[in-house]
């Protein structure tokens, strides 16, 4: 299983999560209590092994500035958590990872077309656009739907209820950000804990 940990602002807590074995790193730079600066991010990002994605959570700015913030701080994946089109996606020359506020099956399905590398499932919307650590009903998730595209499940996860998200939606990597904290800062023994149960996990008998 991929681990993703999200809204990263410091480098310790990046070069850590990247030891205990994050797969992929989130830098938000949207409107957020999570927001970084490029220059703490790129700084950031100068310490994490190359092949630890580094992606930045962007919601609906503008393209030159997403691919402006993107080769200054040396990301490598786009998150478009915002009402981003088709065309915006298939305009960046970044892989991309598409946000849904999951609210139900018609979205999905329209979803499915959408020209994105991969399609990121969270919660519907709160105080921000991601990051309100609340969970959404797994079991009316469709992935049928989906087109085969690769999955990466967020919204609400922790420790104790990662196994059964995991179970459920059987995502390729999943994605916290709430979950790992402890009053709003980053948590190093929760993302440790997180991420060993994460890989932990056996799906259909093999661990992923
Ligand atoms: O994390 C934020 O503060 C944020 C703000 C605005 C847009 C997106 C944001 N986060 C994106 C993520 O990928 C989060 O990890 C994801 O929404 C899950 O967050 P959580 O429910 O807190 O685990």
């Amino acid at each position: 299983m991929k681990v993703k940990i999200c809204g990263i602002t410091d480098v310790t807590t990046g070069i850590q999560a990247a030891e205990y074995g994050a797969d992929a790193i989130g830098f938000v730079f949207a409107e957020s209590k999570r927001k970084v600066s490029e220059e703490r991010a790129r700084e950031i990002a100068s310490h994490i092994p190359s092949e630890v994605y580094k992606v930045g959570v962007f919601v609906n700015e503008t393209l030159p500035e997403i691919e402006r913030i993107a080769s200054i701080v040396g990301l490598t994946h786009i998150q478009l958590h915002g009402d981003e089109t088709a065309e915006f996606c298939q305009s960046l020359s970044y892989p991309v990872i598409k946000a849904v506020s999951f609210q139900g099956n018609e979205q999905l399905a329209s979803i499915g077309t959408y020209p994105a590398d991969y399609i990121l499932l969270d919660s519907p919307k709160g105080e921000y656009r991601g990051g309100n650590g609340k969970v959404f009903d797994w079991h009316q998730v469709d992935k049928n739907l989906l087109n085969n595209k690769k999955v990466i499940l967020a919204g609400g996860l922790h420790e104790e209820n990662v196994e059964s998200a995991i179970e459920i939606i059987k995502p390729l990597m999943i994605d916290v950000s709430s979950g790992v904290e402890t009053n709003g800062v980053k948590d190093l023994n929760k993302i440790k804990a997180f991420i060993e149960k994460a890989k932990g996990i056996a799906i259909g008998g093999e661990i992923k």
